[in-house]
């Protein structure tokens, strides 16, 4: 066994960059739009996280003047969600997969360090510095768990819709606001059509290729992203209540309240300020 042996060996293995080897393959079929671009629809679908992340910095810019990292942080890992979920479908490579999956994880990861309640920390989490370190370590052990079985992460990853929906009615009790109640009323419905454009897509492909329909997929990117774009402004609002009692959120709709349909952002308001 010499060096042209082990050269013949990692030519002829398939590699974890090529084309088609990852664990998952979604309903729309390869190949048929374009040579280079597998899943076509998939693929171009995730412009939507290329338009919410400035969307979000620009609507909630008065949050971002008083305290820009977080938003920062979360817009900035949503283009990487959104490139690297380009990359896989283009390839549907292994890397690709992985990549997918661990920005979604990370993205997730930031956002729960900068914006999880302290309130709700564990009770041996005193300060949000610790939380932090919670939180990296358990994303690390994630990290290094979502390579046992990659076809699982995005099961688990959905998983934590539920728990932001179970906080978001424990907050909802607490609150008397009308729009915060509405705009929660509107995330839950397109994150409810994006859950379930992602599992038809998953367990009910043979039927959207009987009827020559296998897009699903791609309304679920389209669909996460506006749920987002309802999520991200309610866990601001609820960020500046708790964390900067100088200011007080206000709930805005661009372009403007009489619009049918709506974004919302946050505004803050200086409730001591003497005139
Ligand atoms: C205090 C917490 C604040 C949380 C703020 C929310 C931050 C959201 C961060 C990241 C979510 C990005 C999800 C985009 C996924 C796009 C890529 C994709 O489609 N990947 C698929 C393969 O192509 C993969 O199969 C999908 C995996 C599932 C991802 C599930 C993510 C859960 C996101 C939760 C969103 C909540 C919205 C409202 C909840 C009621
Ligand atoms: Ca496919
Ligand atoms: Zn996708």
């Amino acid at each position: 066994f010499g060096v042209p042996f082990v050269r013949a060996v990692c030519l002829t293995m398939p590699s974890i960059f090529s084309y088609e080897s990852a664990e998952v393959d979604w309903c729309e079929s390869n190949f048929v739009r374009s040579a280079v671009i597998a899943e076509y629809y998939n693929t171009i679908s995730n412009v939507s996280f290329f338009l919410l992340s400035p969307a979000l910095l620009y609507l909630n810019r008065e949050y971002c003047q008083k305290k820009a990292v977080p938003l920062y942080f979360v817009s900035g890992l949503l283009l990487l969600v959104g490139a690297f979920s380009m990359y896989f479908h283009m390839t549907l490579s292994y890397v690709g997969q992985l990549l997918d999956e661990l920005s979604i994880l990370w993205t997730l990861a930031v956002a729960y360090s900068f914006w999880y309640p302290q309130a709700y920390f564990p009770k041996c989490i005193k300060t949000r510095r610790h939380f932090f370190w919670l939180t990296g370590i358990t994303t690390v052990i994630s990290t290094l768990m979502s390579f046992v079985k990659p076809t699982l992460n995005a099961y688990a990853l959905n998983c934590i819709a539920f728990h932001l929906l179970y906080m978001t009615r424990k907050e909802l009790k607490k609150c008397n606001d009308k729009r915060v109640h509405r705009m929660a009323a509107v995330m839950v419905m397109w994150w409810a059509l994006a859950i379930t454009s992602w599992i038809s897509d998953r367990w009910l492909c043979w039927l959207w290729q009987a009827i020559n329909f296998p897009y699903f997929h791609s309304f679920w990117h389209v669909l996460i992203a506006l749920s987002l774009l309802y999520c991200c402004p309610l866990v601001i609002y609820f960020d500046v209540t708790y964390e900067m009692p100088s200011f007080k959120p206000k709930l805005e709709y661009w372009p403007s309240d009489s619009w049918p349909v709506v974004v919302p952002y946050v505004t803050l308001e200086e409730p001591h300020k003497q005139c």
